[in-house]
């Protein structure tokens, strides 16, 4: 066996019935003939909390076909930041890529965003908002286009990058292990190590992407876990500028929530007032 170079962490809870066409298909995009990566060099981590929905018995069948797939599944942590930092630090590969289980992150895109990075590109990112890349968050809600968008806004003095929270991202190992008190909270560990790695601008790749639809489960991400975002961009202000800048940090979450205010008087529809009939068939 081939000694592994690259490895994708895959952070799941309650995933069971999306591991297999993720695993399968990562794999098979990396065994096209035109693939800039060749799959014996790939493996996969699956970091579970504790699901117990049968992830464990997906794993090991998929093990028994061949893939080179693991699961670690933590029992006393939880959390989807702690998930990802877990298994870059289990990964063999000098080259990591974390992606959601969902099939958000499409996995014919997984050779292309392992291939971009590189002694030079220390870091890529799926970006959504990237040209060619389709559609940006297509038939998502209204409200669930305004958080990702806020959140963005919100993260634009921290990096260059344009899209930050995709949560498709890979990074190197050295600078992985370059970045010192990663933030285990939270959704943003791509900003987080952006950040705190000091990855300069010219050595970020970006790989455009269309973000798909959930098949399979639930979202996780909840009003506690958008909390724990601002705490985390307050922490990383603070780490990046001076305490002064924490000031211009509340005041531009003012501005975002007034112009989610905004957002959501427009989208909202306007009331009509329909006249009750007063004819034949009504009280039937
Ligand atoms: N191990 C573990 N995994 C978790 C946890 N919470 C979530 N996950 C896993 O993390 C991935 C993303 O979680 P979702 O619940 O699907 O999140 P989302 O709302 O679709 O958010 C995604 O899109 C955002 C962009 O808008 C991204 O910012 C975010 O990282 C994520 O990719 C999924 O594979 C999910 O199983 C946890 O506590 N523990
Ligand atoms: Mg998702």
């Amino acid at each position: 066996m081939p000694a592994v170079e690259y490895t994708v962490v895959v952070p799941a809870y309650r995933e069971a019935g999306n591991l297999r066409p993720l695993v399968t298909r990562i794999f098979a995009a990396l065994a096209r003939i035109d693939s800039p990566v060749p799959a014996p060099l790939v493996e996969v981590i699956i970091v579970d909390d504790n699901s117990r929905d049968g992830s464990e018995e997906v794993v090991e069948t998929l093990q028994r076909e061949g893939y080179n797939v693991r699961i670690i599944v933590r029992t006393t942590e939880r959390g989807l930041s702690s998930a990802v930092v877990r298994g870059f630090q289990e990964a063999q590969g000098d080259n990591m890529l974390c992606m959601d289980a969902d099939l958000q992150h499409p996995p014919e895109y997984v050779p292309a965003m392992l291939a971009a990075l590189s002694p030079s590109k220390q870091f890529v990112l799926g970006t959504r908002y990237g040209g060619g890349a389709g559609a940006v968050d297509e038939g998502w809600p209204l409200y669930r286009r305004v958080i990702s968008g806020g959140a963005r806004v919100l993260a634009l003095p921290l990096t260059a990058a344009s899209d930050p929270m995709s949560g498709f991202f890979g990074v190197r190992k050295e600078s992985f292990l370059k970045a010192r008190n990663l933030n285990s909270q939270g959704f943003k560990i791509a900003l987080d190590m952006l950040v705190k790695a000091q990855i300069p601008s010219h050595a970020i790749a970006e790989v455009p992407f269309a973000f798909g639809l959930r098949s399979v489960g639930e979202s996780k991400l909840t009003g506690k876990v958008m909390l724990r975002y601002l705490t985390q961009l307050l922490e990383l202000y603070w780490y990046a500028y001076s305490g002064v800048v924490a000031f211009v940090f509340l005041l531009l979450i003012a501005l975002i929530i007034l112009f989610i205010r905004w957002l959501w008087y427009i989208g909202e529809e306007p009331m009509i007032t329909v006249p009750i009939s007063r004819g034949r068939g009504a009280g039937h």
